[in-house]
């Protein structure tokens, strides 16, 4: 595990003051300050046409148009003693608050710690066809030197960056139902690229050679979503006193997110819900940065399931000096080249805001905000409920599809929440009133 270089920060304090009572614009401007942001990175950050339609047409098929969705920013953060604000792409209310508000909590003592291996990815080629499986895989082992000289014969970029297949695994399935069959993983290490285009080039190249290693026939050359060598681990250290509540002492609420955990570890049913709550917290990074979101939930769950039962990616637990202490670890594969990072304009705007500079650094920042959401639902749920926070930052959206535009959209909100009645039905009475 390495522990990604300190740099000079680019975000000088992440904590800004009042910023959910500022409008849209002051709140631009207030980060555009604090990040030292340039006016066109600020302006692919403003609403409307950061995206071309232009553009859109380079990066998919059949194009129509755009589709917006809210960027937030998430204040607070310290990840390994640095500031950072984090852009945030979601359309679910109360996302940013929480993980803002745990930022908060966890920044007075000290932030979040990070650490994460090399960005090695695994390509896999599987070869059918076979008698002799183990000798097949002894044939691979015995050509690695080559085959991995072949595969980094034509990426001189990723090479001269230090990156490169470095390694070659061979599993063996001797009885499947369709005969014995090998894949080869290349493990690859793809510097600061998400890195699926980059292996599955490499995966295809060598098939010849694997074909006449080997003497069987080779049918897939892809890379694998588990990225089990590509992890980030983030733990955070809260203080009990920092957990009190006014009806509930820090250590009450340290040990109802602990017994809270459990339940994840132990049933599959609660382990969905709280790894959805981590990947409310990952999902807007990746998004907002033009990273497959796809790769990264397909990655996070199989891991969660990598011994058969499907458990909790996070762990909680009670330090002897009272503070609590969680942990989450899971792979990344994400790039700051390569994909939509580089042609999506408002996700240059939002790496320039984040100040990363590598893609382990991304990487790590994201799963300390993952951290931070599963907190915040951790702790509503094992004190008042989550619906109370949630609710009544949803009642906004209720408020607008009651048909409440402009400033009766704040008002009709407020009126649901004081009224404890968050439906559109009393939205749409209270609309009436106005
Ligand atoms: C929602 C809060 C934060 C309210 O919590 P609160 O106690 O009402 O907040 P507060 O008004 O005391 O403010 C505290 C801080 O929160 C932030 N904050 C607070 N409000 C705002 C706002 N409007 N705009 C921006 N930031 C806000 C902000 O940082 C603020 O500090 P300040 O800036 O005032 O010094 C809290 O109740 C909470 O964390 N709830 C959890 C919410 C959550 O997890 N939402 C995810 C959706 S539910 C789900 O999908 C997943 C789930 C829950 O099922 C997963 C699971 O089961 O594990
Ligand atoms: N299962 C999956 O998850 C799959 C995902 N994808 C998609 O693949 C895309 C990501 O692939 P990826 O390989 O990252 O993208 P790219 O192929 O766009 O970018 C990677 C390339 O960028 C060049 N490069 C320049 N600077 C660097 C650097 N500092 N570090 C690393 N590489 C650098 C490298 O070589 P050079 O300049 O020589 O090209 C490298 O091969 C995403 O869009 C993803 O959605 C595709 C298939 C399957």
């Amino acid at each position: 595990m390495t522990v990604s270089a300190t740099k000079t920060p680019s975000v000088v304090n992440s904590r800004i003051e009042g910023m959910r009572d500022m409008e849209p614009a002051d709140r631009r401007d207030a980060i555009a300050i604090a990040a030292g942001l340039d006016a066109p990175a600020k302006a692919a950050l403003s609403d409307g046409s950061a995206l071309p339609v232009a553009v859109a047409n380079g990066m998919i098929e059949n194009v129509i148009g755009t589709f917006e969705l809210p960027l937030g920013v998430a204040t607070n953060f310290v990840v390994n003693g640095q500031d950072y604000l984090v852009p945030m792409v979601v359309e679910e209310p109360s996302v940013v608050a929480a993980a803002s508000y745990m930022a908060k909590i966890a920044r007075a003592g000290g932030g979040f710690k990070v650490s994460s291996t090399a960005p090695i990815m695994r390509a896999q080629v599987q070869v059918i066809g076979l008698d002799d499986p183990f000798g097949a895989r002894a044939a691979l082992l015995a050509h690695r030197d080559a085959l991995i000289e072949k595969a980094n014969s034509k990426d001189t970029v990723l090479t001269e960056l230090g990156g490169g297949c470095k390694d070659i695994e061979v599993h063996v399935f001797p009885s499947s139902a369709i005969g014995p069959m090998v894949v080869m993983h290349l493990l690859v290490d793809v510097r600061d690229a998400m890195g699926a285009n980059t292996v599955n080039t490499m995966a295809e190249m060598l098939a010849p050679q694997v074909e006449e290693i080997t003497g069987g026939t080779v049918r897939l050359r892809i890379l694998s979503n588990l990225a089990d060598k590509r992890m980030v681990t983030a733990n955070v250290r809260i203080p009990t006193d920092a957990l009190t509540t006014k009806t509930l002492s820090g250590a009450q609420v340290a040990q109802g997110i602990v017994e809270a955990c459990e339940l994840a570890i132990i049933d599959p049913y609660r382990a969905a819900t709280h790894n959805k709550g981590i990947m409310n917290g990952i999902d807007p990074v990746v998004v907002a940065t033009g990273n497959d979101w796809r790769a990264i939930e397909a990655g996070a769950h199989a891991y969660a399931a990598r011994n058969g039962h499907y458990t909790s990616l996070s762990r909680w637990e009670v330090a002897r000096d009272g503070a609590l202490v969680g942990t989450l670890e899971l792979p990344m594969a994400m790039g700051i080249v390569g994909g939509a990072t580089r042609t999506h304009p408002a996700a240059q705007a939002a790496l320039k805001l984040l100040g990363v500079t590598s893609a382990q650094e991304l990487a790590e920042v994201t799963v300390a905000v993952g951290l931070a959401q599963n907190m915040a639902a951790l702790r509503a749920l094992a004190t008042e409920g989550i619906q109370r926070g949630h609710m009544t930052l949803h009642a906004r959206n209720i408020a607008i599809t009651a048909g409440a535009q402009g400033s009766d959209i704040d008002r009709v909100a407020k009126a649901i929440v004081e009224a404890g009645d968050v439906t559109v039905a009393r939205a749409k009475q209270m609309l009436e009133g106005i």
